[in-house]
């Protein structure tokens, strides 16, 4: 297949944000009189390298075309994050053309132009590579048993080693042809695959980590708003 283009941002926009307990999906919530979405997609409109951007929205969905510019594709996802990012990731392969996705959560509204050519610079050369970020604190692996008399609360199984342990963050970037055999080969072997690059390691690819930034966590619990709010006040300033 001739390629047309080189980067294109899928950003997966189709859940119905279930443990934000809020009135509409979190991604249309807004920040800064611009919903969660919104910022998401601006950071890659803004971006020189990216060519082409696509949004998977819930079948339902009838807010995306409304909010979102014409040269925004907009595809329709599936019951999964993994269905909804495999049918953008068919849309980039099949009608674009494109070699290269970076797949990024419209959750996540505080990735930036910066972020994006770090992963970029530091991927392009590779197998496909994401952002994530290092552990600050001491983790423990929980306990498979129950304590006898607190039954009701987690106990410590043992201590892991945080050398050892990094925070998956999004974009995700992989060549499109290999993401989507990845994807399909997950999907049909009911593998459980919370990013895409779980995915890419059940096929043995070799996936980078490029260390990313606290302000692009996941908004994903109301209290999440509130900081993200802060974080987006701060890159403000020092714009
Ligand atoms: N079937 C799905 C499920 C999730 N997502 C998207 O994947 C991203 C990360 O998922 P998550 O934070 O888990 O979002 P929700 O599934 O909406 O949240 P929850 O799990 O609380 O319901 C979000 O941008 C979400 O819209 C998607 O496109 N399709
Ligand atoms: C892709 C992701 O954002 C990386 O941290 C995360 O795995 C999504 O997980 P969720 O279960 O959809 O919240």
């Amino acid at each position: 297949m001739k390629y047309k283009s080189s980067y294109t941002a899928v950003i997966p926009a189709a859940g119905i944000g279930a443990r934000m307990q809020a009135y509409k999906p979190k991604q249309y919530l807004k920040i800064q009189k611009k919903t969660l979405l919104e910022h998401s997609v601006n950071a890659f409109t803004n971006h020189p390298l990216i060519e082409h951007i696509i949004v998977v929205v819930h079948p339902d969905d009838e807010t995306a075309r409304t909010i979102l510019t014409k040269d925004v594709h907009i595809v329709v996802g599936g019951e999964e994050r993994c269905d909804s990012v495999l049918a953008g990731v068919n849309y980039a392969h099949e009608q674009l053309q494109s070699e290269w996705v970076l797949v990024h959560d419209a959750a996540r509204p505080g990735i930036n132009s910066g972020l994006i050519s770090k992963l970029i610079d530091n991927v392009k050369c590779s197998t496909g590579g994401i952002l994530a970020l290092p552990l600050v604190d001491t983790v423990k692996q929980i306990s498979p048993t129950a304590s006898a008399e607190h039954s009701n609360t987690p106990r410590v199984d043992k201590t892991l080693d945080r050398e050892k342990i990094w925070s998956a963050q999004t974009p995700q970037m992989f060549k499109t042809a290999a993401l989507q055999q990845a994807l399909q080969f997950a999907i049909q072997h009911s593998l459980s695959i919370t990013d895409e690059a779980s995915a890419m390691e059940a096929m043995g690819t070799e996936v980078l980590l490029v260390e990313g930034h606290p302000m692009n966590f996941k908004v994903t619990k109301p209290e999440d708003l509130q900081l993200a709010e802060y974080y987006l006040a701060q890159s403000q300033l020092t714009q």
